[in-house]
């Protein structure tokens, strides 16, 4: 492909296709993603008809293969370009004798010889120059028109028109001929040396990528029967025992059975502190132990580890479309008839009107308008941003789930975060409780324990591991047990009638409730409170504690220093939820609110014309983040989460929301920076080349730059800082 319309044909011709749902071609990136339908068409039929459209197509392959194939394809195109070069400079050569100003390079005379000329250009016309008339052939075939088609054209016109002039000398001597042999070569010339220029620059935007999967390790140490033995990475299987040394590599995702370290996360999380590591704790496979000795259980292998799913959604994400870049399709679908018609008048206005019967000079200013024209810099500008800034955000561990998000990340008015996981560290612990008068302590706490082993909540698992601290056991048998979601718990244990939750579930029951005032002192310090009654009698409370990630408050600043409204969204207490909000700077909370009713804030946010954004981790969050305009997953957070969210932040805590909600306004602007620059050049360059005042070749330079500085500029997103 060598434009956006090549893409833009593609995909058309396959999303027309019977079985098949969508197509995206990606022209940065050399790839297309075809959804359809198994029982209507099979994938040979959808590379077929890439085939027949003029191109060829190869199911995707690893991108380190891609790597491979890119390589070569860069060699090639740099010895075509040498040979070119060497063939033209004679011509150019020639060429500079006309001019005055070059009279001090003293040319030989038989540089001018038109036969030697045409033994020089027309290896260029036609074995270098062979890949734009096969792209020309093709695109007409298809019933469009792309750059190979100017091209073809263009230098074909002025080769041509020398080879007549070249044949006339036989009969008319040699030195009354004009020859414009130099026109189509160092045109030529000057396309390649812009589509090295533009492949070299293209390789680079996909750095992030090639930097992940340089990441993979290639072996293990596992112990299989005791003894440590050094396997290939494939070899390692689920539950295989498998030894860290220090300095080295984890292999791949597991838990902790043994040892503690320090372990390096940051290429994977963008976190740059070592993050402390014991028994029990999860490992992920890429990153690198710090000075302990490690046992780990492998969890997750080959393709199912994080470095394997990060690869995934970043590939993705970079060869994804933003919608933006149909504004650029649509322009450069009906730019080439647009502008062969501009370069048709171009010379007929020269021929008749302006200079009649000055047929070369004609048709030089046509060829100009032909090559300065060409919108491959359009086609080139929404593709490389969206892979620079993607692979930039991956970098520093926000993982995009498509263009679009990078695109539309930068338009949220409101945040709305979840309290426990998000805002708080997700770790609460049981910090106070106490029994009414009346009951037996441990009895009461003994109840609640075996009553919260059942349950799956966090706040249930900090009072299980809080109440066995304290030398308590389960008891024998729980009769009944039902979690009430945004409620709390309902058991029957020992005959007992057991509720463990919230005010409104007590309340529900019809259970009185005794003096407060010490309960809401704990709440208004941040504490989530518990009560519990048995057999329908209160019978005291337990409080549980999450502290605040210590990044959250700068965040949440920085994300009002944005100009955003922040939210805290909780189904906690009022009180709790409110306290927490204070500690993290946050000025509005939604608390109290069910499961199912998170969902319901986000659409009402919506309604009043806001853009939302969710940011959560549980599963609970999963509806939230779908309904959100934009969907943060933590990557610390439940698979369903992640699943459910657009944007994974890896490194687990709210610093990376600024970061995202920035990087996404930039690479807008690039975009946009680089879609006017394009258009600007062809609107600015098409008058200029049509009043005459551009030799073809400098155009074809012009147009080379063009591509060039289009991309380069793109790479500037590589830099963006936090
Ligand atoms: N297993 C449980 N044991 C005791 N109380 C519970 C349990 N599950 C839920 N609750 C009560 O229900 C309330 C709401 O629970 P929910 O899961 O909706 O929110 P949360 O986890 O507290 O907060 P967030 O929405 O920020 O995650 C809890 O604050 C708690 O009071
Ligand atoms: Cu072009
Ligand atoms: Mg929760």
């Amino acid at each position: 492909m060598t434009c956006a319309s090549c893409a833009a044909r593609i995909e058309k011709g396959l999303s027309r296709l019977e079985g098949v749902t969508s197509a995206s071609v990606n022209l940065t990136m050399e790839t297309a993603r075809v959804e359809y339908n198994e029982a209507v068409i099979a994938v040979g039929d959808v590379m077929s008809k890439v085939d027949q459209l003029g191109f060829h197509a190869e199911l995707h392959k690893e991108m380190s293969q891609l790597g491979d194939q890119r390589e070569s394809g860069l060699r090639k195109l740099k010895l075509r370009l040498l040979v070119s070069a060497l063939l033209s400079l004679p011509l150019l050569l020639a060429m500079a004798d006309h001019f005055a100003f070059a009279s001090f390079l003293h040319i030989p005379g038989w540089f001018m010889n038109p036969w030697l000329q045409l033994g020089l250009a027309t290896p260029v016309q036609f074995v270098i120059g062979a890949p734009f008339y096969i792209g020309a052939y093709k695109a007409l075939r298809g019933r469009s028109a792309n750059m190979d088609v100017l091209v073809a054209i263009g230098t074909s016109a002025a080769y041509f028109y020398s080879l007549v002039e070249t044949l006339s000398s036989l009969s008319m001597g040699m030195h009354s001929v004009e020859l414009y042999y130099e026109t189509s070569a160092l045109l030529i010339t000057f396309l390649l040396l812009g589509k090295l220029l533009e492949a070299l620059a293209k390789g680079r935007s996909s750095q992030a990528i090639s930097a992940l999967i340089g990441l993979a390790p290639k072996q293990a140490v596992v112990i299989r029967e005791g003894i440590e033995v050094r396997l290939p990475i494939d070899e390692v299987q689920p539950g295989d025992f498998v030894a860290i040394k220090p300095g080295e590599k984890i292999p791949v995702d597991g838990t902790v059975l043994e040892g503690s370290s320090s372990v390096d996360e940051s290429m994977l999380t963008g976190e740059s502190f070592p993050v402390q590591k014991q028994a029990g704790d999860p490992l992920i496979g890429a990153t690198i132990n710090g000075n302990g000795q490690l046992v780990m259980r492998a969890t997750k292998v080959g393709k199912e580890t994080v470095l394997a799913s990060i690869i995934r959604i970043v590939e993705e994400a970079q060869g994804s479309k933003a919608p933006i870049q149909r504004i650029a399709d649509v322009i450069s679908g009906i730019f080439v008839p647009i502008v062969i018609g501009i370069a048709a008048v171009t010379f007929l206005v020269w021929y008749f009107a302006l200079e009649p019967g000055a047929f070369p000079e004609a048709l030089r200013k046509a060829i100009a308008v032909l090559v300065i024209a060409c919108p491959c810099a359009l086609g080139l500008a929404t593709p490389t941003s969206i892979m620079a800034g993607s692979g930039r955000a991956a970098e520093l561990g926000i993982l995009f789930k498509g263009g679009e998000h990078l695109e539309r990340a930068h338009l949220i008015d409101a945040v709305l975060l979840d309290k426990t996981g998000t805002v708080t560290e997700g770790k609460p612990k049981l910090t106070r409780y106490q029994v009414e008068p009346g009951f037996e302590q441990d009895e009461v706490l003994r109840l609640v324990l075996t009553a919260e082993s059942s349950s799956e909540h966090p706040l249930g698992e900090a009072i299980v591991a809080g109440l066995r601290e304290q030398g308590l056991e389960r008891a024998a048998e729980v009769e009944t047990f039902a979690a009430i979601p945004g409620f709390g718990i309902e058991a029957r244990i020992e005959g007992k009638e057991l509720l463990v939750g919230t005010r409104r579930l007590l309340a529900q029951h019809r259970v009185e409730l005794a003096d407060l005032s010490s309960i809401e002192q704990l709440e208004n310090e941040g504490h989530t409170v518990v009560l519990a009654a048995v057999d329908g009698v209160y019978a005291g409370f337990l409080a549980v504690a999450d502290r605040i990630k210590p990044t959250s408050r700068a965040a949440v600043e920085a994300l009002q220093a944005l100009g955003l409204e922040v939210v805290l969204i909780t189904g906690d207490n009022a009180s709790t939820a409110r306290a927490i909000a204070e500690q993290a700077g946050i000025r509005t909370v939604l608390a109290e609110v069910l499961p199912e009713g998170k969902a319901e804030e986000v659409k009402k946010l919506q309604a009043r014309g806001l853009k939302v954004a969710m940011i959560g981790d549980g599963i609970n969050d999963a509806p939230a983040l779908a309904t959100a305009d934009i969907g943060m997953a933590m990557g610390t957070g439940t698979d369903v989460a992640i699943e459910a969210a657009d944007i994974t932040l890896m490194r687990g805590d709210l610093s990376s929301i600024p970061e995202a909600i920035a990087l996404s306004r930039k690479t807008l602007s690039n975009i946009k920076q680089n879609l006017f620059w394009a258009l600007a050049y062809n609107a600015v360059g098409i008058p200029i080349a049509a009043a005459g005042w551009l030799a073809p070749w400098v155009a074809g330079a012009a147009m080379a730059l063009s591509s060039v500085s289009v991309v380069l500029s793109a790479l500037r997103l590589q830099r963006f800082r936090k």
